[in-house]
């Protein structure tokens, strides 16, 4: 998302303000009646006012006991921020935008809602999360079949919850036939595959008690995913059993959003706006850096870099292949990196992948599986990896290349740090030329930190 607006994140105007919870009621239903009828914006700063409760306290009576003990078992028991505050409006039945850190448990927040409204006697989809990619929807997949899992002990009986993956590049014949014959209670989706299976009318969205946006401010900002996004909106708010739920570590202009939002149906009137660290957009346990240098030494920065931090997982980013290099036939940028690195770090290279559009679906699901099985792990990617991936023992990013955006540089930034209780220190460390620098300072501006200036010997 490319933006000049000097007020990208408004809430930072009052970085003293001692907001660590802002939830708002952006409409005339729940706002005092001598409110106009617009959307008006009444703040109620809660200093985390909710009594330190378990999550078992606070889905107790709305989550199913065995979906609370898988989630013990799993090692969810303290609720994050973001738990803790919105689950009692979206038990409630009420449309939520969350709005929290990256790394902060959105997921699992939407997940217990999903697993509080649904019932498996239903043979209907019950529930649709709408991902932007597919590594993205692998992970969410994975969450919600592990808390729908047994608990340990127990036997199942009878039916199950089923969470299918209807994902860009799956086999769309299985999941028609499957579709047909048993609906799954749950669906994880990217729009491609899920445009094609309503147009179909493989399945319909009747008995859809929740509908999740997730990464939703990317979703609208992508020229070829918003058109079937709002249409999907659209036709879920004739449904009045709707629950609609939108996440996003970043919402540029969230007031201008909500707003929308309440004007075009998006969500109920009464949607709740739960803005968790309004005035800290990413976790205080990254620490940013920067080394300037020229665009020739910038591989053995990088190099000198690796050796000096030693990271047992770290990311480095760079960017995508322009069609320009593509058709002048060089290699991209990425290829190059892990060439270099293969041939100057580490042992034998085995610890170095790569991850980037234009593998193809199987060697970039190859590739995170990977990483998750492996300890230590070395990864090169684009942006692809920059949303939503949760890789909790990444400790170091790198940005070989800038990210195009602020927003970029939030969610790249955002794969470490992914320890909700851990005060782990993580590094995020820009390699930059001279003239690139004003580009990092206007994030810095924007997201308000500091990089700390590194100068390296790369002798
Ligand atoms: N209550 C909890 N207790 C312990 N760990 C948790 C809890 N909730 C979530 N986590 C873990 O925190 C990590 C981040 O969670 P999640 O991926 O849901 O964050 P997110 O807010 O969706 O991040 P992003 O904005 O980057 O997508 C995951 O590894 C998840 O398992």
């Amino acid at each position: 998302m490319k933006t000049n607006s000097p007020n990208f994140f408004p809430q930072l105007q009052n970085p003293n303000s001692s907001f660590n919870c802002r939830i708002r009621y952006l409409s005339p239903i729940s706002a005092p009646p001598q409110i106009p009828l617009c959307v008006s914006s009444l703040t109620t700063t809660l200093k985390s006012t909710a009594t330190s409760s378990t999550l078992q306290e606070i889905c107790k009576g709305h989550v199913p006991e065995h979906i609370l003990q898988r989630a013990g078992e799993i090692g969810f028991v303290e609720p994050t921020d973001v738990q803790k505050e919105s689950l009692p409006f979206l038990f409630s039945g009420r449309d939520c935008i969350l709005h929290a850190q990256t790394g902060s448990g959105k997921t699992l927040a939407y997940l217990l809602l999903i697993f509080s409204v649904i019932s498996v006697q239903k043979s209907a989809v019950q529930a649709l999360i709408v991902v932007p990619t597919r590594e993205l929807g692998i992970q969410v997949t994975k969450v919600a079949r592990m808390l729908a899992a047994n608990p340990s002990g127990l036997e199942s009986e009878g039916r199950k919850y089923t969470v299918m993956a209807l994902l860009d590049g799956g086999m769309l014949k299985r999941h028609k036939s499957w579709l047909k014959a048993e609906p799954p209670t749950i669906i994880v989706a990217t729009m491609g595959s899920l445009c094609l299976m309503l147009e179909k009318q493989v399945f319909s969205l009747e008995a859809l008690r929740v509908l999740v946006v997730d990464e939703v401010d990317f979703m609208f900002n992508s020229s070829k995913q918003i058109h079937s996004v709002k249409k999907l909106l659209t036709l879920y708010s004739k449904f009045s059993s709707r629950q609609t739920v939108f996440a996003s570590a970043s919402i540029p202009q969230h007031n201008r959003f909500v707003s929308d939002c309440i004007q075009q149906k998006w969500t109920k009137r009464d949607v709740v706006h739960v803005h968790v660290n309004a005035v800290e957009p990413m976790p205080s346990c990254l620490h940013h850096r920067v080394v300037i240098c020229s665009k020739n030494e910038r591989l053995q920065v990088l190099l000198t870099l690796l050796r000096k931090d030693g990271p047992k997982c770290a990311i480095i980013f760079a960017s995508e292949q322009s069609e320009k290099s593509k058709k002048a036939g060089n290699a991209p940028s990425t290829t190059s990196l892990v060439d270099f690195l293969i041939a100057s770090y580490g042992n034998d290279g085995s610890e170095i992948s790569l991850l980037e559009e234009d593998m193809n679906f199987n060697a970039r699901a190859a590739a995170l599986s990977e990483l998750r099985q492996r300890g230590n792990c070395l990864l090169v990617a684009t942006d692809i990896a920059a949303r939503g991936v949760d890789l909790p023992e990444t400790t170091h990013i790198y940005n070989f290349d800038l990210p195009g955006s602020a927003v970029d540089y939030l969610h790249r930034a955002g794969r470490a740090g992914r320890k909700p209780f851990s005060t782990e220190r993580c590094t995020v460390t820009n390699i930059v030329v001279s003239v690139e620098r004003f580009v990092l300072q206007r994030f810095e501006n924007e997201l308000k930190f500091q990089c700390e200036e590194l100068s390296l010997s790369t002798t």
